[in-house]
C-alpha cells in the first residue's frame, strides 16, 4: 500500500466534518479532503499541498477544497452540492494515479446534490462506477463487530420498491453474484466464497404461491453457476437468513433490493458497519450510515463506523498491495 487513505468531506452540513477529526483516533494514515472552514472550530488541522505530506502528530491533515458557502448544521446549502461532488471526483483523481491508497467517503445527502447540482446519481457507488470509466459494481454492507458477520449486498439499490421486480434480471443477479464472488476472494481473502441468495417474495415464492421469480429463474440460474463450481445456496427466504446460526451458513448474502439486505446490518452492527464498492479497480469504502442532520453541529457523532471504514480501506489496499 502506498499513499495515504483520502477521506472525502461528504456533506458539509452533516455529520462529516466532525467525524474526520475524530477519526485520528483510528490510527489510520488519511488525509481529509475538503474544505478546513468547515470542520468543528476545535480540530487541530495542518494544510498539505501533496497527499503524503507531512503534519505534526495530533493533526488532520487537510487536501484544501474550497466551497463557496459556509456549512450550516442539519440545513444543506444548494451552492455546496457541486464542490461536494468535484471532492468525490477529485479523490478519484488522487487513487486512479496511485498518489493516494484508497478512498474513504463521507455521506452524502443525495437530494442535496439532486436539487443543487443536478447530480446524476443516486449515490456514491453509481458515481464511481461512472469515474473509473463505466465498471460494473456492487454495493456491499459488511459487519465488524458481529459473529458470524453479516455481508449484505442488494442486487437493486436505490430505486423505488415498485421498480425492483423489473429491475432484478437474470442479467443483474447473474452479475451481482460474481463480482460478490471475485471480491471476496480478493479483497476478503476468502478462497471459496459461500454466497447465499435472497428470494424476492415471501418464503421465497412459497412454492410459486406467492410469486414465481424463484422458481422461474433465481433457481435455474443458482444451479447454473453452481454447475461451474460456485458455492451457492438459496433462493432463501430473507426472513429467516441473518438470524445467527444461518449466517454461520455463507461468506455473503445477495439480496433483491435495498432495504432487504440493510436492515439486517443496521440492526445488527449500526456502529460497526461499513459500505464497500466491489468491482472497482480501486479500493473505496464509507461509513454505513447517513449525513445524520438531527445530531450536526452536537458533537455528539459516533466514529465508530468512520473508524471502521478507514480500517477496513487500509486492509483490503495493504491486501490488494
Ligand atoms: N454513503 C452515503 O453517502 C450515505 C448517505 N446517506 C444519506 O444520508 C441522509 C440521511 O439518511 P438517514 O436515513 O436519515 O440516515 P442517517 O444514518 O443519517 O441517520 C439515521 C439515524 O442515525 C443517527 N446516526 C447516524 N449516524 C450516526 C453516528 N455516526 N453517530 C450517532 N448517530 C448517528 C442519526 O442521528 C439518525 O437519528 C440521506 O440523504 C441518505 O441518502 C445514507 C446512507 C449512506
Ligand atoms: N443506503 C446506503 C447508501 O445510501 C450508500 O450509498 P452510496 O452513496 O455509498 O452509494
Amino acid at each position: 500500500m502506498t499513499g495515504r487513505i483520502i477521506l472525502t468531506c461528504g456533506e458539509p452540513a452533516g455529520i462529516g466534518p466532525e467525524l474526520a477529526g475524530k477519526a485520528l483516533a483510528s490510527g489510520v494514515d488519511f488525509a481529509f479532503l475538503g474544505d478546513p472552514a468547515h470542520l468543528p472550530p476545535d480540530t487541530a488541522w495542518s494544510e498539505i499541498q501533496t497527499p503524503d505530506a507531512p503534519v505534526p502528530a495530533g493533526h488532520l491533515p487537510v487536501l484544501r477544497h474550497d466551497f463557496p458557502a459556509p456549512a450550516t448544521p442539519g440545513r444543506p446549502e444548494p451552492a455546496n452540492a457541486a464542490a461536494t461532488i468535484a471532492v468525490i471526483a477529485r479523490a478519484v483523481d488522487l487513487v486512479m494515479c496511485g498518489r493516494a491508497a484508497a478512498i474513504c467517503t463521507l455521506p452524502i445527502n443525495k437530494q442535496a446534490l439532486i436539487e443543487g447540482a443536478g447530480f446524476g446519481y443516486p449515490g456514491h457507488t453509481e458515481y464511481l462506477a461512472h469515474l473509473a470509466g463505466g465498471v460494473d459494481v456492487a454495493m456491499m454492507l459488511a459487519s465488524t463487530t458481529v459473529t458470524p458477520p453479516c455481508r449484505v449486498v442488494p442486487a437493486t439499490i436505490h430505486m423505488a420498491l415498485e421498480r425492483v421486480p423489473d429491475a432484478l434480471t437474470p442479467d443483474l443477479l447473474e452479475r451481482t453474484i460474481r463480482i460478490t464472488h471475485a471480491a471476496m476472494i480478493r479483497d476478503f481473502g476468502i478462497a471459496d466464497p459461500r454466497i447465499a441468495i435472497a428470494g424476492l417474495n415471501p418464503h421465497a415464492g412459497e412454492g410459486g404461491t406467492m410469486g414465481r421469480q424463484e422458481i422461474d429463474w433465481i433457481a435455474p440460474l443458482i444451479l447454473r453457476l453452481q454447475g461451474e463450481g460456485l458455492t451457492l445456496i438459496g433462493p432463501l427466504p430473507a426472513d429467516t437468513m441473518f438470524h445467527a446460526p444461518a449466517r454461520a451458513r455463507y461468506d455473503a448474502a445477495i439480496c433483491a433490493y435495498h432495504d432487504q439486505a440493510l436492515i439486517p446490518i443496521k440492526t445488527l452492527d449500526f456502529a460497526g458497519g461499513v459500505n464497500v464498492t466491489l468491482g472497482l479497480p480501486f479500493v473505496r469504502t464509507s461509513p454505513d450510515h447517513g449525513t445524520g442532520f438531527d445530531i450536526a453541529g452536537k458533537g455528539i457523532a459516533d466514529p465508530a463506523s468512520t473508524i471502521a471504514a478507514l480500517r477496513m480501506a487500509r486492509d483490503m489496499a495493504t491486501a490488494r498491495g
